[in-house]
């Protein structure tokens, strides 16, 4: 398993943002006042490389050899210290605008989270810069519910830790429970989270989230794990979402998800943008890379 150092990453991103917004605010400042309907930016990547450093990677030796090792050799190479490195995005840029829905696809490893989690501010660049405006909030982090605990005290808490005031929490407490729909097959949501299936939980992650109105929301997979009807509400939110001047990115296997949610596409393949457009045109090249439409979602065109 990886292992990154998350205390720097952030600390590190924290910096990034804290320069970066105020680059952001002065050309969204500009741009507003070039042209009242120019399209406004949310996110601007700027040629971003993103590198993961996995350690303990040292042939045969257990973990404390391995880091006693790297301490020793610390001027050597990384390689001979035991640390690999894994270049997961690769000199990706793009702009995404206030009311954008975009979609983010790609094979499997192609770099997709780890785009998303750089926008969010939790994954260092290695090359580049990302400026974003206003908070992004990646769906499922910041909403990080504890499973010893009920269903019920997640959605108090989990309304705080996306920023709610408890006012706010307790008015829409209701409407979580009931676009969650965990309540419908009995009374789950006394239970402690851990009863919940995988499907349960992410659901309830979502329904957190998408209590609020986001300037940036980073939705990872989350509509994947719903069945159909918790799929439709997840949609209809996102379409709400972005009509309230945010931005939505949403990264799925379900080309259907994106087909119905999303009006443009970045498709990235081994960690390099390979295309950027509307959604018809780079879903119709990405399925013709892939084989044909995914399952869960063929082309109506190609439909009989
Ligand atoms: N914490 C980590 N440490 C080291 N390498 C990682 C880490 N997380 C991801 N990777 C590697 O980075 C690359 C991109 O992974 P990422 O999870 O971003 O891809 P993805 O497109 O989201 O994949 P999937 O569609 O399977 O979810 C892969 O090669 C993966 O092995």
């Amino acid at each position: 398993m990886a292992d990154t150092d998350h205390r720097t990453s952030d600390r590190m991103t924290s910096d990034r943002r804290t320069t970066d917004r105020r680059t952001t605010d002065r050309r969204t400042t500009d741009l507003t006042k070039a042209a009242s309907p120019a399209p406004v930016p949310t996110v601007i990547c700027d040629a971003v490389d993103i590198v993961y450093r996995v350690n303990g990677t040292g042939a045969g030796r257990g973990a404390a050899t391995a880091a006693l090792n790297r301490m020793l050799r610390r001027k050597q190479p990384e390689r001979a210290a035991g640390v690999r490195t894994v270049h997961a995005v690769r000199n990706v840029s793009f702009t995404a605008h206030r009311g954008e829905a975009i979609g983010l696809i790609g094979t499997n490893g192609s770099g997709k989270s780890t785009l998303l989690k750089a926008v969010a501010g939790l994954l260092p660049v290695e090359r580049g810069r990302i400026y974003t405006d206003g908070q992004p909030s990646l769906l499922g982090v910041n909403a990080a519910l504890m499973k010893d605990l009920t269903g019920e005290r997640n959605v108090h808490l989990g309304g705080l830790a996306m920023g709610m005031s408890r006012e706010e929490v307790r008015e829409r407490h209701q409407q979580i429970v009931d676009f969650s729909g965990i309540n419908e097959k009995g009374d789950f949501l006394t239970l402690p989270m851990r009863t919940y299936s995988s499907g349960m939980a992410a659901r309830l992650r979502f329904s957190i989230a998408a209590a609020k109105d986001h300037d940036v929301l980073l939705v990872d997979e989350a509509l994947a794990t719903g069945d159909r009807s918790f799929q439709k509400r997840s949609e209809r939110r996102i379409r709400e979402l972005r009509a309230h001047a945010g931005t939505v990115f949403l990264v799925s296997h379900s080309n259907k998800s994106i087909r119905d949610t999303c009006d443009r596409v970045l498709w990235l393949e081994r960690g390099e943008l390979r295309m950027d457009g509307p959604t018809d045109e780079v879903l119709a090249a990405y399925e013709e890379f892939t084989g044909g439409p995914d399952r869960a979602g063929k082309a109506p065109a190609k439909r009989k």
